[in-house]
């Protein structure tokens, strides 16, 4: 597949192994504004997908569509050959569509331990009196808590916690629901340099351990290089390019597409 230019687009998430996330022809028109246009990449079971591109070129709005917080005004999208393009958001996200935000999304009095029960409480839906006694919750919560490292941080509140560990306690929360394909927008933001290579390993470890399939939005390209298997570069709305990191980086058209900015 050609998506646009001379860069290359090499689309082998059919022939490697089945695609979970089929996104055909995507586009997003607001107005007379084309912020997303036919974006089509096939996501493989249990690969990790990385979008990079310039500021604005639709990578945060490519995830809306994907999460369903918005619905494209063109093309369609499938998981597991079943179409999602007109499901609601939590529909996408009870059939596996787990998301996290470039702001946080925590509460700030709440404790590490509360926002993961709460997220296991909400995920039973329906009336509130229906839910389980919190004590219920305790082994599943103590488990995520360890899964992600904040095991010794479950009584602090979020507005304790370094920005670091709020992305943690962000990820505990997405892992709460089992998600099969988990979009990370930007986990890297506002961390310090001093915290980003403990995030990064458990990013790895989420997907290389757990064998979670991740679609990350990210800058820092030297956190992408040793996570993802292919890099897909966004540009005006559009997919420039679409490979393994290394041909990426090589690509001249994406080069092109970076000057001044530094890829
Ligand atoms: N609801 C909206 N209405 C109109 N324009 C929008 C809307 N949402 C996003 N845009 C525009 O679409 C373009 C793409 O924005 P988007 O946030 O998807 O880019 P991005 O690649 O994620 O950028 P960044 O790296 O800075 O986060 C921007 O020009 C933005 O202003």
């Amino acid at each position: 597949m050609t998506a646009s230019g001379t860069a290359t687009v090499r689309d082998e998430g059919a022939r490697v192994a089945a695609p979970v996330l089929r996104l055909a022809g995507v586009g997003w028109r607001v107005g007379g504004a084309a912020i997303v246009e036919d974006v089509t990449v096939d996501v493989r079971e249990g690969e990790f997908l990385a979008f990079i591109g310039p500021n604005g070129a639709g990578k945060t709005s490519l995830f809306n569509l994907i999460s369903g917080i918005v619905r494209p005004t063109s093309g369609s999208l499938t998981l597991d050959g079943t179409d999602l393009t007109d499901l609601p958001v939590h529909t996408r996200a009870r059939r596996g569509i787990g998301r996290t935000f470039q702001t946080s999304s925590l509460w700030p009095r709440m404790t590490v331990a509360e926002h993961v029960r709460l997220a296991a409480q909400a995920r039973q839906g329906g009336s509130h009196r229906l839910w389980r006694r919190a004590s219920a919750y305790a082994t599943e919560v103590t488990g995520v808590l360890e899964r992600t490292g904040l095991g010794h941080r479950a009584g602090a509140s979020a507005a304790e916690l370094s920005h670091g560990e709020k992305r943690k306690l962000e990820l505990a929360v997405l892992l709460v629901g089992e998600p099969r394909i988990m979009l990370l927008d930007e986990p890297m933001a506002g961390v310090s340099a001093e915290e980003v290579p403990a995030l990064t390993e458990l990013i790895r470890t989420l997907h290389v351990d757990e064998g979670r399939t991740v679609l990350m939005v990210e800058h820092h390209m030297d956190v992408l290089l040793g996570l993802a298997d292919r890099l897909a570069v966004m540009h005006h709305g559009r997919l420039l390019a679409l490979d393994t990191p290394g041909a990426v980086t090589a690509d001249p058209v994406v080069q092109q597409a970076y000057l001044g900015e530094g890829l």
